[in-house]
């Protein structure tokens, strides 16, 4: 069975981005690419990356108006990847679209709240209650508009899951037992996130700021 562990390549540099995979491609299930990834290599990168052969989670975190974030999930169409994101917060009509405009082996999913966020951001933001609650109304919207699942924090997978059984839980921002925390706020270690109903956990810093990565992904992997 392939690792639940998907490294997240964030790097603006092709060739770092390249050689973090090649250090640990053994020891994780795919590769996320982000926005500082995807904004300085394009679809150029995305396909230099492809040669790993690991699935591809393309962490784009769309979110605008429902025809444009339509358009750009058909622009993406030639890259195939196994997972997108988008933002749940873009509503019902927005959801559905993406979900319509994405390839028949793209999962889409909804980022719910934002793990480095607490329940004080939350405020800023206009949104009262617990940061728990939040992400169970996006998930319920996200399942309703026909998404294959959503992102949240290993606080909220347990919580969601049994509202969502057969949903695809994606959590990031984990930290392994006394990890430095940066700026994640929601983090739990991989092994609870795991035990609590993830499907699949992005692993970052923890891995590419280690003096070894193949050795960190190996130590994460061990204690799964
Ligand atoms: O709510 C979210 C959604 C996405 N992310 C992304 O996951 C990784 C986490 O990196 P770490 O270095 O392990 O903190 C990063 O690419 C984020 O963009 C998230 O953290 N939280």
């Amino acid at each position: 069975m392939s690792s639940p562990i998907y490294v997240a390549i964030d790097t603006p540099e092709l060739e770092k981005a390249q050689a973090l995979a090649g250090q640990v491609r053994h020891h994780v299930g795919g590769l996320k690419l982000g926005l500082e990834f995807f904004c300085a290599n394009g679809h150029h990168g995305v396909h230099e990356m492809m040669k790993f052969g690991l699935p591809i989670f393309l962490d784009l975190k769309l979110h605008d108006i429902p025809n444009t974030v339509a358009k750009a999930i058909q622009s993406l169409h030639v890259l195939e990847p196994a997972i997108l994101t988008v933002h749940a917060a873009g509503g019902r009509a927005m959801l559905e679209n993406a979900k319509a405009a994405a390839g028949a082996h793209t999962k889409v999913v909804a980022v719910t709240v934002l793990t480095s966020l607490d329940d004080g951001d939350l405020l800023d933001t206009g949104v009262g209650g617990r940061a728990e609650d939040q992400v169970a109304r996006l998930a319920d919207l996200a399942r309703s508009a026909g998404l294959d699942g959503i992102v949240c924090s290993g606080a909220e997978v347990a919580l969601v899951r049994q509202a969502w059984p057969e949903g695809f839980f994606v959590v990031p921002g984990v930290r392994p037992a006394g990890g430095a925390m940066g700026d994640q706020k929601r983090a739990v270690t991989p092994r609870e996130a795991l035990d609590r109903g993830a499907s699949i956990l992005v692993v970052g810093r923890p891995i590419s700021l280690a003096e070894n990565p193949d050795t960190a992904a190996r130590e994460i992997e061990a204690t799964l």
